[in-house]
């Protein structure tokens, strides 16, 4: 079907009430705004084409995601919503740096939650929109290995009998935690190759075989699972990632 044939067809100006002549007005102004906002994507999308290639700098075979950087766009476009739109500029957001991302590589996704699927494969999509290809898995460590081999993110649930979350300090190194879904306190989380200077800022998440980890005493802790002695939780303490053993990304 031709575009053309697509246009909405009025009654001639003569015949029509005020009340279809208002509504006509009022139509043709969103079609404006939709052609200003359709050259405005096109644009802000092969500007994320540049960034993606400008991005090849010579810091190591990370993922092109830059959770810090889409942290800062989302905090900036939230100051700027008015309160009641807030929620709709957040997903819409999301899926606009979403479809930026993609124009750098298509993002793959392994989500693995046995507890609550539906939960974090949700959360994984709005995280990262429509343009992600999100899968779900059967092992969690499979899906690790798919993360450091640099194919993109696993997403992990918590609360389950398995406490992949341990091997994040020795085995998986290269792999640091980025997000995390399900509320304010997490049910599973986000892991990926990330460049450990691309980290949100904010909470740090931290793995440790008991002790407070050097976390200080005045840092506020929130455990999220626990498993023969090991502990997972969130923290305010100033960490970076491999700064101390046990910090292994961070949440915002
Ligand atoms: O700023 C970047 O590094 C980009 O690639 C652009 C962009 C965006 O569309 O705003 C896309 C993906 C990144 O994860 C962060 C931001």
């Amino acid at each position: 079907m031709s575009s053309s044939s697509l246009k909405q067809v009025w009654p001639e100006p003569a015949e029509m009430t005020a009340e279809q002549m208002a509504l006509a007005a009022l139509r043709h102004e969103i079609d404006e705004i939709d052609d200003a906002l359709l050259d405005l994507f096109r644009k802000r999308l092969s500007l994320a084409s540049c960034v993606g290639q400008a991005k090849d700098a010579p810091t190591g075979p990370h993922t092109k995601l830059r959770p810090d950087r889409e942290q800062a766009v989302m905090a900036r476009m939230l100051t700027r919503a008015a309160p009641e739109d807030a929620e709709a500029v957040e997903a819409l957001w999301r899926e606009i740096v979403g479809w930026g991302l993609n124009r750098q590589g298509r993002l793959q996704v392994q989500v693995w939650a046995p507890t609550d699927p539906t939960r974090a494969y949700d959360g994984a999509r709005l995280r990262f929109g429509r343009a992600a290809e999100l899968k779900l898995v059967r092992d969690p460590q499979a899906a690790l290995r798919f993360a450091a081999d640099g194919h993109g993110v696993a997403v992990l649930g918590l609360n389950t009998d398995d406490a992949w979350w341990t091997a994040l300090v020795r085995e998986w190194s290269s792999l640091s935690v980025f997000d995390g879904f399900g509320g304010d306190i997490p049910t599973s989380l986000a892991v990926a190759k990330i460049d450990p200077a691309a980290l949100p800022k904010g909470r740090r998440v931290v793995v440790s075989a008991g002790g407070d980890a050097g976390l200080g005493s005045s840092a506020r802790r929130w455990g999220l699972a626990t498993h023969h002695g090991w502990s997972l939780s969130l923290t305010d303490a100033a960490l970076e990632r491999g700064e101390i053993e046990g910090c292994v990304g961070a949440i915002g």
